[in-house]
C-alpha cells in the first residue's frame, strides 16, 4: 500500500493587538503583542486532515521565526507521516541536529521555536488521523512507544531510557490557576474587579506580575492578597528582571504575602544563581519556579541536578515539542519536582493543557504542588478552545492537538496585511 505523504507546509505570521490593553504585560515585556508563526501540514490523504502547530512569539521577530519554519521544511515535505511517528526519535533528530541550522541554535532560540511549530503540527497531524485528543494518544502509548519519541541525547547522565520506562501509573483530572487579573499594565481597579470575578467562578491560585517598582509591587500583592484571603495561593513573576541579590531582597520584602514561588527571577540561563536563590528564599517557604524560556531539554537538568527550581514550568512551544517535553516530564519525576505548565500566551493553554494532563494520568499521578496557568486571552480564535470549569481544565475530547485556529482569525490577524492590522494603521494607532 502506498504510504500517505505530506505534500506541503505553509506558515503564516499571525499577530494579536494585545499591547494595545496591556494584556500580557509584565516588567520586561510591556506592550506584547500576543503572536503565533502557525504552521499547517498537507498531506495527500483523501481524508483531507491537516495538521496545525504553532509557536508563541511576542509581535517583532515573528517573521524571523516564520523563516526559520521554512528552512526547516525540506525535512518534513515529501515524507510519509507513518515513517516520522515510526521512527520519532530519529525525526526529531534529524531537525534538531540539521548540519547548517544547528549552528543558529543549536536546539534554542529561534531555530527550537521553529522546531517546536512544525513538530506541534506533527503531532496534531498524528492524534488526528488516530481520532484522538493529543493527550490520549500519548495516554494509550505503550512506555516502549513513548520513550521512543525521546531524544535523550545529552541527558542520560541524569536520566535513561531504562529509568524512563519505569515511570508509569494511571489517574485523572487538572486544577488551573489564573494570571489574567494582575498583568503589570492593569491600573488597580481594573485588577480589583478581575480578582473579584475571579473570586466569583471558583478560582483559588492568582499571579501577579512584580518587579518594575517595589512600593508599587507591594501595593498589589496586599491588594490581591486582602482580597484573596489567606488561604488562596498566590505566586510571583519577575519575568527575569532582577540581579540574584537584588532578587533575594526584593522577594524577602514581599514574602509578608506568603507567595508560594517566585517566577524568572532573573535571567532564564542563570542556573548557579537560580540555585543561589532557591537556597536564599526557602527558609521562608518561597520557591522558585522557571522554564518559560528555558531552551531545552539540557538546561532543565541543569535545573533539577543544581536544586535551582522547586516549580518546573514547561512550555509547549519553547522545548522542541511533545518529544523534547516528554523527556522533562520524566525528569521532573525522577527529581520529584512538581511541573506546573507555563501557557501566558496565544495558544499555549490549549496545547500544553494536553502535556499535563497525560502528566498526571501517567507519569506523576500526583496533584501536590501542581497546576496549570490560565490566561484569558484569545481562546475564541481556536477551533477547540479550552474549557475551564470550576477553575479546571477540562480533558479536550477533539481529535488533535488542539492547535487549529479558525480561518477567518487567521485571516483578519495575519501580520501585516489582514484586516485587522490595517484598520490600526489607517486609524493611525499603530505604525507598521
Ligand atoms: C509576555 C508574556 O505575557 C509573559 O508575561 C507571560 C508570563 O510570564 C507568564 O504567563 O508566566
Ligand atoms: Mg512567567
Amino acid at each position: 500500500m502506498v504510504k500517505e505523504k505530506i505534500t506541503g507546509l505553509t506558515v503564516t505570521d499571525i499577530r494579536f493587538p494585545t499591547s494595545l490593553g496591556h494584556h500580557g504585560s509584565d516588567a520586561m515585556h510591556t506592550d506584547p503583542d500576543y503572536s503565533a508563526a502557525y504552521v499547517i501540514l498537507e498531506t495527500d490523504a483523501s481524508d483531507g486532515i491537516k495538521g496545525y502547530g504553532l509557536t508563541f512569539t511576542l509581535g517583532r521577530g515573528t517573521e524571523v521565526v516564520v523563516c526559520a519554519i521554512k528552512a526547516l521544511s525540506r525535512h518534513v515535505v515529501g515524507r510519509a507521516l507513518e515513517d516520522i511517528v515510526n521512527n520519532f526519535r530519529g525525526f526529531y533528530r534529524e531537525l534538531s541536529s540539521d548540519g547548517q541550522l544547528r549552528w543558529i541554535g543549536p536546539e534554542k532560540g529561534v531555530v527550537q521555536l521553529a522546531t517546536a511549530a512544525v513538530l506541534n503540527a506533527v503531532w496534531d497531524l498524528w492524534a488526528k488521523k488516530e481520532g484522538k485528543p493529543l493527550w490520549k494518544l500519548l495516554v494509550d502509548m505503550t512506555p516502549e512507544q513513548l520513550v521512543s519519541c525521546i531524544d535523550f541525547r545529552y541527558i542520560t547522565d541524569a536520566l535513561t531510557e531504562e529509568e524512563a520506562l519505569e515511570q508509569y501509573m494511571l489517574k485523572n483530572g487538572y486544577p488551573a490557576y489564573t494570571t489574567s487579573c494582575a498583568w503589570l499594565g492593569y491600573p488597580d481597579d481594573q485588577l480589583k474587579k478581575l480578582c473579584t470575578d475571579a473570586l466569583k467562578e471558583g478560582w483559588t491560585r492568582f499571579k501577579v506580575k512584580v518587579g518594575a517598582d517595589l512600593q508599587d509591587d507591594a501595593r498589589r500583592c496586599k491588594l490581591i492578597r486582602d482580597l484573596i484571603g489567606p488561604e488562596n495561593k498566590l505566586m510571583l513573576d519577575a519575568n527575569q528582571r532582577w540581579e540574584v541579590n537584588e532578587a533575594i531582597s526584593w522577594v524577602k520584602e514581599l514574602a509578608v504575602f506568603k507567595p508560594i514561588w517566585i517566577e524568572e527571577p532573573t535571567s532564564p540561563d542563570d542556573i548557579l544563581g537560580h540555585a543561589a536563590i532557591s537556597k536564599a528564599l526557602a527558609p521562608l517557604g518561597i520557591g522558585v519556579a522557571t522554564g518559560e524560556q528555558c531552551h531545552n531539554r539540557v538546561m532543565f537538568k541543569q535545573f533539577l541536578q543544581a536544586h535551582a527550581l522547586q516549580y518546573l514550568q514547561i512550555d509547549s512551544c519553547r522545548l522542541g515539542s511533545v518529544n523534547e517535553n516528554l523527556s522533562v516530564l520524566l525528569m521532573a519525576k525522577k527529581y520529584n519536582i512538581p511541573v506546573c505548565p507555563h501557557a501566558g500566551g496565544v495558544g499555549l493553554c490549549e496545547l500544553v493543557q494536553h502535556l499535563i494532563i497525560f502528566d498526571y494520568i501517567s507519569v506523576s499521578g500526583s496533584l501536590e504542588n501542581r497546576m496549570c496557568e490560565y490566561v484569558d486571552h484569545l481562546h475564541e480564535h481556536f477551533k477547540y478552545p479550552v474549557a475551564i470549569q470550576n477553575a479546571s481544565y477540562m480533558p479536550p475530547k477533539d481529535p488533535g492537538y488542539s492547535t487549529e485556529m479558525k480561518p477567518e482569525s487567521v485571516s483578519q490577524y495575519q501580520f501585516p496585511d489582514g484586516e485587522i492590522w490595517q484598520k490600526l494603521v489607517r486609524e493611525g494607532k499603530i505604525e507598521i
